[in-house]
């Protein structure tokens, strides 16, 4: 039976949670006084909303095969990423086998060089290829991870990304990854006000249990090498993420010397492509890399990303991204747990990491989750969620 080729790609937006999870409305923990690069600037410190985390939206690309299979995927990217797919990547999708992903990303890639190479483009780029991973097996009638080599182990292990570790504990996570409030700005009292955070979290949790500390970027090399060493010895800190700005190489590569030993560096979920990541890898930045499949190529480039960390004896725990982590952590020995957001506004329940936006996506039950062998990424678009299709070519 002839290969399908595909007939046509859409791309859709959609506002409130699903792929861009910071696009809350009302409180919510993940929009509580987290530091951030911009929280130099007073009026720009309480709220990331407030400087545009939630600009872009969701991103929704649906690739429809000429045998009427449809895959679809969801990231980050909202209008400009619809415009870049109906108005650009769509040449190189419609007509192309359903086969021939590592092609189109080639020409997606290579196409797009002059202006992309990170950021929205390669997050366009992953959201299309996503796209494509789904209707390959929908149409081979696979899950993704049997078409990525089949899975390593029985199930996933999670830890959980929210305000309250504590609560992780009692769900069955392996440990609990807070978000830093306070940065170099908000000086000395603000440093001290971090530290008293992860030691009453620690009083908490018990010595044992997993306690990390993500500061998206808005740290220097001082602050993080002063908190890291305190948090370590006052707080067991396991790992400091995403202290400095992603362009910074330099920057982590001297935060990972000064770092206690034991400790570990993590970075990566703003990077993109094999090059980006080969450059923290070559530079020795971090002990873990964290790219998001959404963000940083697509399914067919985190391959070779996770490669190469493997030859460099680093560990690949994908940021967030739902089962788009999930169907590829399940086939590699060295993704041996993954992330698990927790998108409710108070962090003591699970809901789906995309949520509303996919309907069967898996949850963990205490924090541990057996990856259904349905076709594709095995989740479906919630109808309840309306679509809006901007561009059309
Ligand atoms: C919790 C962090 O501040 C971010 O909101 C989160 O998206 C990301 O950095 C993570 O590692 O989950
Ligand atoms: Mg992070």
């Amino acid at each position: 039976m002839a290969t399908p080729t595909i007939r046509q790609i859409r791309a859709y937006t959609v506002r409130g949670g699903g792929g861009d999870y910071h696009d809350q409305s009302g409180a919510h923990w993940i929009d509580d006084h987290v530091s951030t690069p911009m929280a130099k600037y007073p009026n720009y410190r309480a709220s990331r909303r407030s400087f545009g985390i939630n600009v872009l939206g969701s991103l929704v690309v649906e690739v429809e095969a000429s045998d009427g299979t449809v895959g679809f995927a969801v990231t980050t990217g909202g209008e400009p990423a619809a415009w870049i797919v109906e108005n650009h990547l769509a040449r190189f999708i419609e007509g192309a086998k359903v086969t021939d992903i590592e092609l189109m990303w080639d020409q997606m890639y290579n196409a797009t060089l002059y202006y992309g190479r990170k950021g929205l483009v390669i997050n366009t780029i992953s959201g299309v290829d996503l796209a494509l991973w789904d209707l390959l097996g929908k149409v081979r009638q696979e899950p993704v991870f049997h078409l990525l080599g089949g899975a390593v182990r029985d199930e996933l292990q999670f830890y959980a990304t929210g305000a309250r570790p504590d609560l992780a504990k009692e769900m069955g996570f392996i440990g609990g990854k807070m978000a830093l409030h306070h940065g170099p700005a908000e000086g000395e009292e603000g440093l001290r006000k971090n530290l008293e955070i992860l030691t009453d979290m620690r009083a908490k949790v018990g010595p044992d249990f997993w306690l990390m500390q993500d500061c998206w970027m808005s740290l220097d090399v001082n602050y993080a090498t002063k908190f890291a060493t305190r948090a370590w010895h006052e707080a067991g800190l396991k790992w400091i993420e995403e202290a400095l700005s992603p362009d910074d190489y330099w920057g982590y590569s001297e935060l990972r010397r000064n770092l206690p030993r034991g400790m570990l560096c993590t970075t990566g979920e703003h990077e993109a492509t094999r090059w980006g990541f080969r450059l923290l890898l070559d530079m020795n930045c971090c002990d873990i890399i964290q790219p998001d499949v959404g963000w940083c190529g697509g399914v067919t480039e985190l391959i070779k990303i996770s490669a190469l960390a493997d030859a460099h004896g680093v560990l690949v725990v994908p940021h967030g991204s739902s089962v788009y982590s999930y169907h590829f952590v399940i086939t590699r020995h060295n993704s041996p747990f993954a992330e698990f957001l927790m998108m409710h506004p108070v962090p003591d329940q699970v809901v789906p990491m995309f949520t509303p936006l996919l309907l069967e996506e898996p949850v963990p039950t205490k924090g541990r989750l057996k990856l259904p062998e349905t076709p594709g990424f095995g989740v479906r678009l919630n109808p309840e969620c309306k679509l809006h299709r901007p561009y059309t070519h």
